[in-house]
């Protein structure tokens, strides 16, 4: 099915489309793309696999906004869904996406068992042992006292796992050997927390105009950050010591993944 051929209900795809394409850094494709290069695999298959993984954290973005969730007005640099289209359609919108993904996964070309395989990966990553899970843990940890390990934990599950699947589902896009699936996930775990630690100082001192999204909402909803348990100097040592990491964990490839390493840079330099 083309989700243009969408007539049944008009609404629902303009809404979809709405945060879809209303700009985005697409870090999730980007890495599954220079994953499959990396590993010279299929990479028109990787694009449309990292197309649907863009759909499943778009769909996570737009229920994340909601006034269940956090709450949030702006994304994107635009009203968010719900402002836009209303709470019902929101929520419905981001189950669009989200199923549309599965189906774009389930034409993907590729031999039936990697098809499998990559299905496998995303519904357990995107799922209830990854992102949703970390979404519960992050709402239950609102106006509670955590530490650094759990804060952790909650990352490593909200933002973590997607990042990671964008990673592992690049590099079945390929033929990879175990060693190099092992590499790619020690970058991927450190990428990850490196994200999400500057995810959490931008919250802190970014420029809402270049975020698109507004900043000190983690203060108002009282949720533990990196900066807030360590304090900001801290946090960006942090961050510096999972990217150093990070980029360690790809020594085996040499520059094969220049790549790779220039988005861990990408990624710190939008805080300094
Ligand atoms: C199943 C769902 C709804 C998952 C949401 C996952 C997620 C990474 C949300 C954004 O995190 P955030 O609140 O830390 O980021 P932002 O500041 O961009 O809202
Ligand atoms: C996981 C988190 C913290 C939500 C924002 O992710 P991105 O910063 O990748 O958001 P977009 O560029 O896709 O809007």
């Amino acid at each position: 099915m083309d989700l243009e051929e969408n007539i049944i209900a008009p609404k629902l795809l303009t809404a979809m489309r709405y945060t879809l394409f209303s700009g985005g850094k697409r870090l999730r494709p980007i890495l599954t793309r220079m994953t499959a290069e990396l590993l010279a695999g299929d990479v028109v298959s990787a694009l449309k696999v990292g197309a649907a993984l863009e759909m499943i954290h778009t769909y996570s973005l737009i229920h994340d906004d909601l006034p269940s969730m956090d709450n949030d007005d702006f994304r994107r640099g635009k009203a968010t869904n719900h402002r836009v289209y209303g709470e019902g359609i929101a929520i419905l919108a981001g189950d669009g996406l989200l199923t549309y993904a599965f189906n774009i996964l389930a034409n993907l070309s590729l031999p039936a068992e990697r098809i499998v395989r990559i299905i496998q990966l995303i519904s357990d990553g995107a799922g209830i042992n990854g992102m949703v899970a970390g979404q519960v843990l992050d709402l239950e940890a609102e106006d509670r006292k955590i530490g650094l390990k759990e804060l952790k934990e909650i990352h490593r599950a909200k933002t973590g796992a997607l990042f990671r699947t964008a990673i592992l589902a690049g590099a079945f896009c390929a033929d990879p050997e175990d060693k190099e699936i092992d590499a790619l996930r020690k970058y991927a775990n450190y990428l990850g927390l490196t994200f999400q630690i500057v995810d959490d100082i931008l919250d802190v001192i970014g420029d809402e105009d270049k975020l698109g999204k507004k900043t000190g909402s983690d203060e108002e909803l009282n949720k533990a950050t990196y900066p807030k348990l360590i304090g900001l100097d801290q946090a960006r040592a942090e961050a510096e010591n999972t990217a150093t990491l990070a980029r360690e964990a790809l020594n085996m490839f040499g520059e094969k993944a220049d790549n790779l390493l220039q988005l861990i840079d990408y990624i710190l330099i939008r805080q300094s």
